[in-house]
């Protein structure tokens, strides 16, 4: 028999920016949490830096898909944000770790695992080895059938990560991934999000401005749900020549383009 091959299974998977928004707005309750948002990126580790409330894990809802725009323009992988008949085939192929992550306490890691990549609609005979690989990825291979509920923080994080990366997704965003891992766990980690990096637009919102200089390609800084700054690690260090407080000259960088917009803003 033969079977009609649908226009989204030769649709071109390559495509300028992973993420394209423009003068993108979003909504957290009824603060307007994102406010007019440009944003171009591609293939690469992306560090997204800012203050509390900056933004940043709405910014994340917005780009996986979890929460619509209010207003902008919003392009994810080459498709339209907003066309909800292309959200499936993006959502296949995105990768998610929120702040705050649900999981079902008595599911094992590898449950989980496999749970999340059937959500994403992988395919049934496809799910164990992709779940084995991203459970060995992060390092919990060890644990895969030990139950969530016994795992310490850092552990469960990681099995957060795998579910993440289990589809080897194009588009991957974490959401404070490196909360509450060990500094071992932190460098494996980084190593971990390089690799990814290298095929996918990895995506990672952090307070640590040293995993940003340690493991991006690429830093984006919002304050005020704005962007602020959008360069390579290295302005950071350069910058906090300038000025501004901080243990290092990366974190120095990081507050005076803070305290630079924020005078502007004023
Ligand atoms: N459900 C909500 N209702 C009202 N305001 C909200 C809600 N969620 C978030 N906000 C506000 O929106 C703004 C942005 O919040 P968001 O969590 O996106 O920032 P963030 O940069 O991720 O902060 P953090 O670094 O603390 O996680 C903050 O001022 C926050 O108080």
């Amino acid at each position: 028999m033969v079977r009609a091959i649908g226009a989204q299974e030769i649709a071109p998977t390559r495509h300028a920016w992973a993420i394209e928004a423009t003068a993108l707005k979003v909504k957290a309750g009824r603060h307007l949490a994102v406010d007019g948002l440009d944003l171009a990126l591609g293939t690469g580790v992306h560090g997204l830096l800012g203050p509390n409330g900056a933004g940043k894990s709405t910014l994340m809802r917005a780009l996986a898909t979890v929460v619509r725009p209010n207003g902008g323009t919003l392009r994810l992988l080459g498709t339209d944000a907003a066309r909800t008949r292309e959200l499936r085939r993006t959502r296949g192929r995105l990768g998610y770790l929120p702040q705050q992550f649900g999981y079902y306490p008595r599911f094992t890691v590898r449950d989980y695992v496999e749970y999340m990549a059937w959500l994403r609609e992988m395919p049934a005979s496809a799910v164990p080895a992709a779940a084995q690989r991203a459970i060995e990825r992060v390092r919990l291979a060890d644990r895969a059938d030990k139950r969530l509920k016994s795992l310490s923080g850092g552990m469960l994080r990681r099995a957060g990560i795998a579910q993440a990366i289990v589809n080897e997704p194009d588009l991957l965003l974490l959401d404070e991934p490196t909360v509450g891992l060990d500094p071992e766990q932190r460098v494996e980690f980084r190593e971990l999000i390089r690799e990814l990096g290298t095929e996918a637009c990895v995506l990672v919102s952090t307070h640590l401005v040293e995993d940003v200089v340690a493991a991006c390609s690429d830093v984006v800084l919002m304050d005020l749900g704005k962007l602020v700054h959008q360069g390579v690690p290295a302005d950071l260090v350069r910058l906090g020549e300038n000025g501004g407080v901080g243990d290092s000259p990366a974190e120095r960088g990081y507050s005076y383009l803070l305290a630079q917009h924020r005078g502007g803003a004023r």
